[in-house]
Order: structure tokens, then sequence, then C-alpha cells
């Protein structure tokens, strides 16, 4: 599933929320801890609703993820992946415990957030460079510049960063004259050109080919290779978070929690020919088990009537 919920920044003039943008910025003031890692989730459980129609979506769960990590996060569906991503991006509230973001407990914490869903949001009655831009309109610092820059090195900006995910002369397209794998690449420009501190991605490849997928696993490494923006990734493909992440946390069957916490040493950059290679099969083949018994010992799904 995609992020769904809430509102994080002002709208701007024009009512687009920034949620549409998929960039936000986390608001003003409590907790402080120096010490403490980029992203900590900190004993958190998530319960919605009330009484018989409650559902537990996380049982206690704590993580730290480190400024500059690449973090993916698989497991069966259900088990609360969308659920930790909406908690970093401010989106939903823990039920108990705590979330920190850049040493802060969240809400407190003025870092700005790039996302990508499965389905890019980009809005069809503006150009894709219009489309990346909006970020620079709605979040400070840039939305006080965005009149004086916005046909001189904000538009620059858009352009190196639509070259650099292989859309140079794209810009003046609108979304309709783009295939989907094209619009998913704006789309991740339009999530990291109000240079984030942090990239939350919900199954941004999800909808694309194998092919166009495996083409924009390369660009998303190349992206974050050059920026070293902090990642949180949430996917079901398990080739994908092996290549892309420096870190797969694999979570348990709902309410979910983290059982399996591995670092990916393979070298970058890394190709998709190293994902067919015995260590990054063996790789896969073990989180496929963890998945597999969370899921309850079975790989198969049973259907009805066959
Ligand atoms: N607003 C809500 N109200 C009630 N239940 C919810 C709500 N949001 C999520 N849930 C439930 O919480 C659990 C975790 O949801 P979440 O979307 O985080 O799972 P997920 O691991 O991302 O799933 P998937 O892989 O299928 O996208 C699910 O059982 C879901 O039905």
């Amino acid at each position: 599933m995609s992020l769904a919920l809430a509102k994080v920044a002002p709208p701007p003039d024009d009512g687009i929320t920034a949620q549409e943008t998929g960039s936000t910025e986390t608001g003003s003031a409590t907790r402080v801890s120096a010490a403490r890692p980029f992203i900590e989730f900190e004993k958190v459980t998530v319960r919605f609703g009330k009484g018989d129609k409650q559902v537990q979506a996380l049982s206690e769960t704590s993580l730290s993820i480190e400024e500059g990590d690449f973090v993916a996060l698989v497991g069966p569906s259900g088990c609360g992946k969308s659920t930790l991503l909406k908690l970093v991006g401010d989106l939903l509230k823990p039920s108990t415990g705590h979330v920190f973001v850049g040493g802060r407990e969240l809400g407190a914490t003025p870092i700005r957030i790039g996302m990508a869903y499965q389905n890019p949001t980009l809005l069809p009655w503006m150009n894709i460079r219009d489309n990346v831009m909006l970020p620079l309109k709605i979040v400070p610092p840039f939305r006080s510049e965005f009149s004086a820059k916005r046909k001189t090195e904000f538009r620059d900006r858009v352009e190196a960063l639509l070259a650099q995910v292989g859309l140079a002369g794209f810009g003046e397209k609108f979304p309709w004259q783009l295939s989907g794998g094209m619009m998913q690449r704006a789309n991740l420009c339009r999530a990291l050109i109000h240079e984030p501190d942090l990239l939350l991605l919900d199954e941004p490849f999800g909808a694309l080919d194998q092919f166009t997928r495996e083409e924009l696993w390369q660009i998303m490494q190349d992206l974050w290779m050059t920026k070293k923006t902090t990642v949180l990734l949430v996917t079901h493909d398990l080739r994908e978070a092996g290549f892309l992440a420096n870190r797969i946390c694999v979570m348990s069957a709902r309410p979910g929690r983290i059982l399996d916490d591995s670092s990916v040493a393979f070298a970058r950059p890394r190709s998709i020919d190293m994902t067919y290679e015995a260590d990054f099969v063996a790789l896969n083949q073990r989180l496929r088990s963890l998945i597999v018994e969370a899921r309850g010992g079975t790989g198969i799904v049973q259907a009805g009537g066959h």
C-alpha cells in the first residue's frame, strides 16, 4: 500500500498539499538528544481502532537507523511496513513508545522529507519541470526564494536532476506523454529536488515491469551514491532490497516487529548481474525463508477451487 494520510507542511497558495507532492517538513520542538541515531523507534506500538474493531498493527518495535543509511523493510503483507514509514513521516502517532528523527522526538524536528509511492502522483495539468519543482514552492527555506529563482537557479536544478535520471529534454512534456517508468523517474526527482534529509519510498517500483524496474534500481543507486540521503524503502521484492539497501529488516506477520536485521555488504556500484551470483541468491533465499516462516511456514497461498 502507499502512504495515504495527512498533511505535514502548510499548503501553498494553489491548495496543493505537501502530501500530493511527496515532500514534507516536520515541525517545532520537544525532547532532544544529540547522542541518538538519525532515526530511532523506541519501543513503539501502533493500534488502530477501538474495542472489538481494534487492530494491533505493530507490536513493540525498536530500531535505529544512522544518517546516510539505506534500509529496506520487507515482510508479509499487512505486517506494518507502511505503518513504520508513516510514523517516521509524522503522518501517524505511535500508540506507545517514541519515534526520534534527527535526535529529536518526532514532530519536533524541522527535517525535510521526500516521499515516493507505487503510483506516481504527478499533477496532470503541470508539465514535468513544474511537477518536479513543486516542493521548492512549498518547503522552506526554498519557498521564500521561489518567485526569484524559479526561472533560473531552481530551473537549472530541475534540469540537472532530470538529466541524471535520463529525462533530459522531457521537462516540457506532460505526465500523460510519459511511460510509467518515465513518470516514476520524474516522481523520484520530485522527491529529491528539495534535498531531503530523509527519503521514504513505499514500493516505488512495484507497478513497473521487470526491466524498467531494474533500470530504476540503477538510477536509484546512482542517486543515493551521489546524494547519500538516508533512505527507508518498503518493498516486497527481495532482489530489490538486496540490490539497493545497506541493511534489510525483516518483519514478522501482524502485529509486526523486527525479526531479523542484516547488513548487505555487496560492493557498490552493484550490477544487475550481481543479483544472479551465489552470495546474492543465498541472501535472497535466507530472507525468503524468514518471510515464509513469518507467514506461517508455507510459501504457498491457498486459493480456493484448485
Ligand atoms: N488506518 C487504519 N485503520 C485500521 N487498520 C489499519 C489502518 N492502517 C493500517 N491498518 C492495518 O494495519 C496493518 C499494517 O498495515 P500496513 O499498511 O502498515 O502493512 P504493510 O506491511 O505495509 O502491508 P502491505 O505489504 O500489504 O502493503 C494491516 O493489517 C492494516 O490492515
